[in-house]
Formats: structure tokens, C-alpha cells, sequence
């Protein structure tokens, strides 16, 4: 496959994953998932790869979710070749690609980019990182293994904060969350990642491949919440309530969602 919407490297046993659509604050649409799956699929089956790095292109963003200005464009975030919106397949690819996967998170992870990092297995956060949700205020919810891994990493209250807030946390308030393993200097933050990959490297991959399976299993329950939550999300996206969020995202103003209450 050839990619437009991500980069995709093999460094020593590390795969490097890198959304490269900086002018979108690397928010994806249906082609950027559709290659996010391809490209973990390819270090899933590279016996050279013991450990995946998930990052952003550029200085901004790690990941913004949903491609909004797509949304409002086109009337949704585009489709796979295979005309599939598949981003509870992308979820579920970086849980269960048998080695794991860090995100280096470069700037904002935010809305569904917020939940690809919760997903990887670690989080290495560059010092002028930011954190948050945003469905809310943008007519969307990422539920499933964005609301039930969130509350296992940080607590019901904090989980509940953040998504119905939507706030944004810097590095070091989601590292007092428990969100993030380690702060480091911007420039330093691939040279960090890829420190730890190496070490995961030196170790037994089939130890670790079990590893990650078993945390997995003491969480596997929420996938039907996931299937859930997607299914409603296909009814509720194009709703005007939902569009409201979306359009006013893009027009820079404040949402009104009051005739939906
Ligand atoms: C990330 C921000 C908080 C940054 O704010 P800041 O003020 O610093 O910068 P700007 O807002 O001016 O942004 C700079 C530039 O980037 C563009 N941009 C940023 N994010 C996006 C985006 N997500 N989509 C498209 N474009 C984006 C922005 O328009 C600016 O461009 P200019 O041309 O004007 O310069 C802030 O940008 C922000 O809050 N971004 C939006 C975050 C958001 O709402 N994300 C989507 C949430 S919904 C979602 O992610 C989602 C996930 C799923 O998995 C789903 C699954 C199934 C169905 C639906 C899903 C879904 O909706």
C-alpha cells in the first residue's frame, strides 16, 4: 500500500509510525486509519520488529482525532478502500499487535488522538505536550476503550473530569494521572522512545507478547462497549446536534447545543 496520510520506518527492531497531515494537527479521516492498520499489520508480521513507535509530524500534534473539517466538508471522516469507517479496527490492531507499541506524544493528543494513546501499551510525552477529550463539545464520544481504559489508568472521578469537561492537561498533569511514563525536552523525544524500545528489544518477545495479552484479558470486557459506542456514534454523527459541534469547531466559535437539551 502506498501511504499519503502516514510515514512508516524500520529502525534497528522499531517500527516508527508517524502521522504526517501536520496542517490538520494530524487528525485523521478513513485513509489515514486505513494505513494506521496496514503499517501496524506490516510490524505486527516483521520478525525484525520487536516494538512500535506511534508519533505525530511536526512540532503541534501527536494525534486530534477525527478529521473535523473533513467532517464538515464531506459529510464524514471518508472510508477504507474497502468503504469501511474503521477506526474500532485501528483500536483494536494496537491491542493486539503482540508487541508493544509506545506513543511518543509530541504536542496535542486530543478526542480520538487522546484515545490512541491510551490505547499503546506506554506514553512518552514531550514537555509541551497536551492532553484532553473533545467529543463533547465537537458532537462526538470515542466510548469503549476511550472511557474504560481511561478510568482504569486514572479513576472514575478523573475519567469523568476529563471527558466531561473536556479540559486540556499538560504533560506533567497527565503524568501526576498516570497517563504518561516519562517527560522529556521536545528534541529529546524520539531519542527517549526509542531508548525504551531498544530495551524492550533485549528482552524475551514471547514473555512480553503474553505480557501484553494478559494485561489485555483483565480489560477485554469493554470491547462490547466499543462496538456499542461506534454503532450509536454511525447514528449520532450526522445528527444537526452533532453537526453543530463540528461546524462551529470550524467556524471558531462556541457551540450552542442548547435546543438539544
Ligand atoms: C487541538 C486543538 C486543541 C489546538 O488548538 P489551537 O487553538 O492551538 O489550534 P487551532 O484550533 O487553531 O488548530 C490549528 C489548525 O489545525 C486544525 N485542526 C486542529 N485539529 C483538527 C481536527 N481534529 N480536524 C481538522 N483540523 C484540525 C485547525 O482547524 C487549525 O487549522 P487552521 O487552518 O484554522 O489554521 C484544537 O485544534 C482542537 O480542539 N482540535 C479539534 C479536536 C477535535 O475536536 N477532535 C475530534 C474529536 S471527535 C473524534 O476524534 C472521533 C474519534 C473517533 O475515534 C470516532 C470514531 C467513530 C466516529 C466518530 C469518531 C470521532 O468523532
Amino acid at each position: 500500500m502506498d501511504y499519503t496520510d502516514i510515514l512508516y520506518a524500520v529502525e534497528d527492531s522499531t517500527a516508527i509510525i508517524t502521522i504526517n497531515r501536520p496542517d490538520r494537527y494530524n487528525s485523521f479521516r478513513g485513509r489515514t486509519v486505513e494505513e494506521l492498520i496496514n503499517a501496524l499489520q506490516r510490524a505486527w508480521v516483521d520478525q525484525k520488529v520487536a516494538c512500535v513507535i506511534l508519533t505525530g509530524a511536526g512540532s503541534k500534534a501527536f494525534c486530534t482525532g477525527g478529521d473535523q473539517k473533513e467532517y464538515v466538508e464531506t459529510g464524514g471522516y471518508g472510508t477504507s478502500a474497502n468503504g469501511l469507517w474503521e477506526v474500532e479496527t485501528l483500536q483494536n490492531t494496537i491491542r493486539d499487535i503482540p508487541k508493544p507499541v509506545i506513543a511518543a506524544v509530541n504536542g496535542f493528543a486530543i478526542g480520538g488522538g487522546h484515545v490512541l494513546h491510551v490505547l499503546c501499551d506506554l506514553t512518552i510525552a514531550s514537555d509541551n505536550a497536551r492532553f484532553g477529550q473533545a467529543g463533547p463539545r465537537v458532537g462526538s464520544f470515542d466510548a469503549g476503550w476511550g472511557t474504560a481504559l481511561l478510568t482504569r489508568i486514572v479513576g472514575e472521578k478523573k475519567a469523568r473530569e476529563i471527558w466531561f469537561l473536556c479540559r486540556q492537561y499538560t504533560a506533567e498533569e497527565a503524568k501526576e494521572m498516570g497517563l504518561v511514563n516519562k517527560i522529556v525536552p521536545q528534541a529529546q523525544l524520539m531519542t527517549e522512545a526509542k531508548g525504551w524500545a531498544a530495551e524492550i528489544a533485549a528482552l524475551s518477545p514471547t514473555a512480553i507478547k503474553f505480557l501484553k495479552y494478559s494485561f489485555n484479558a483483565d480489560s477485554a470486557h469493554a470491547y462490547g462497549t466499543t462496538k456499542m459506542a461506534m454503532a450509536a456514534l454511525d447514528g449520532f454523527g450526522h445528527t444537526e446536534e452533532a453537526m453543530e459541534g463540528k461546524r462551529a469547531f470550524v467556524e471558531k466559535r462556541k457551540p450552542d447545543f442548547s435546543p438539544f437539551r
